[in-house]
């Protein structure tokens, strides 16, 4: 069985190799060509898998994608076809969740301002956006929720509007899927009107995918009002973002917002596991055996901690100055993009880190935040 698999997939050897012969490819520039053969292709966010790309196979049974996203894929070609489709629905939730919270603790580390004091609208209270509420709510901090597909469907949580989002969160985080279509889809759902929408001094998250904000009209928004602050992980037009658009970005990353190392293990084992059930062979790999230890066992804990301490914990597990730094030396550089993400210092999730209670304080908020503790 030939497996053709995106090279930047972790564990992929380790996990296919028994399944058959692994050939790891650049996913950004495959070919038909080079698919023509393959029985298995496994692929990430930046292969268009459709007509094209398959028109020289004949062989393949099986298509999965190690990401949460699935609007690069023609499902429909697929059926037609009769070929297999996994993603990886909530792989890499958690990483996306930490990484919005670490931004929003940096930003407020910045502008000298108190978290507990704003109210966080999220835009898709699905698996990332339900990650993210979990580090807001473990933190104390207010949030709002706007997914009128889940309410529609009977989801128990509290929704809001989205125009209520707009006129009352002092920060919004989007984590909606990209979709073209229908009463409730996603392209350019932040336009120029939404955007001018936005509260004196609001914060602007994106970490689902570039063309949900009108980035053309975020420029022209932007250069208007000095007052509102913007995180982007995700941008209109990647691997090239508009070049007048990043300087005026707080936080810029090349879409590494769901590269934790766990997040990603976790993407090529769901694929795996799935790979397992279409052959009826027995799954016999586990995300545990994959995933190397810690290099910091444990911190002592010996009183209350306040938010700059709380950033300081965090960035021990995840610096994110140090993507926003490299963002902006490399990003216009040709290939840069791409080399960015290829080349990304895995970074490991909150649980990764043991917390241990030395003195009488209250840390359970820190678990519930994602942190992992003695005696939890
Ligand atoms: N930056 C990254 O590295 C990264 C990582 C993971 C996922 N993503 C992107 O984030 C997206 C969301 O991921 P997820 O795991 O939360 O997906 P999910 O499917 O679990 O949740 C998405 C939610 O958005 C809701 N939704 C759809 N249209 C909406 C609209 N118009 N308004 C409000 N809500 C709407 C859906 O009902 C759903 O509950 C993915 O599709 C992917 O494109 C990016
Ligand atoms: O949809 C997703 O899961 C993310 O966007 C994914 O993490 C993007 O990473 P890529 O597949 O491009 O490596």
């Amino acid at each position: 069985m030939k497996i053709i698999a995106d090279e930047n997939m972790p564990y992929v050897q380790e996990l296919f190799a028994a399944l058959g012969e692994v050939v790891l490819v650049d996913g950004r520039h495959l070919s038909p060509e080079q698919v023509a053969d393959a029985d298995v292709l496994l692929v990430r966010s930046v292969t268009a898998v459709n007509k094209e790309l398959l028109s020289e196979n004949r062989a393949l049974q099986f298509v999965g994608t190690a990401t949460i996203g699935t609007d690069h894929i023609d499902l429909d070609y697929l059926t037609e076809r009769n070929i297999s489709f996994s993603s990886a629905p909530g792989c890499n939730a958690t990483a996306v969740g930490e990484y919005a919270f670490t931004a929003m603790l940096e930003l407020a580390r910045r502008t000298n301002s108190q978290l507990k004091n704003k109210t966080v609208g999220i835009i898709g209270a699905g698996n990332t956006g339900s990650a993210l509420a979990k580090c807001l709510r473990g933190f104390g901090i207010k949030v709002l929720l706007n997914d009128p597909l889940l309410q529609a469907q009977g989801d128990s949580r509290d929704f809001v509007s989205l125009d209520q989002v707009i006129s009352e969160a002092d920060i919004i985080s989007l984590h909606v899927p990209l979709t073209k279509l229908g009463v409730h889809k996603t392209w350019y759902l932040f336009d120029e009107a939404r955007l001018n929408g936005l509260k004196p001094g609001a914060w602007l998250l994106n970490c689902c995918r570039g063309e949900v904000i009108n980035n053309r009209a975020l420029i022209e928004f932007k250069q208007q009002r000095e007052d509102v602050r913007l995180v982007l992980d995700v941008w209109e037009g990647e691997p090239s973002p508009m070049d007048e658009l990043v300087p005026l970005v707080d936080i810029a990353t090349p879409h590494i917002a769901g590269y934790s190392l766990e997040g990603k293990a976790r993407g090529t084992l769901m694929l795996y596991e799935q790979l397992c059930r279409t052959l009826s062979v027995p799954v016999d790999k586990s995300l545990a055996e994959l995933l190397p230890s810690y290099h910091l066992q444990s911190v002592s804990l010996a009183s209350e901690i306040n938010q700059m301490q709380l950033t300081s914990l965090v960035r021990s597990v995840y610096d994110i100055r140090d993507d926003d730094e490299l963002f902006r030396i490399s990003y216009s550089v040709p290939g840069g993009f791409d080399q960015m993400r290829k080349n990304h210092r895995h970074r490991r999730e909150f649980s990764a880190l043991t917390l241990v209670n030395r003195g009488q304080c209250d840390v359970n908020w820190l678990f519930n935040i994602g942190f992992s503790g003695v005696g939890q």
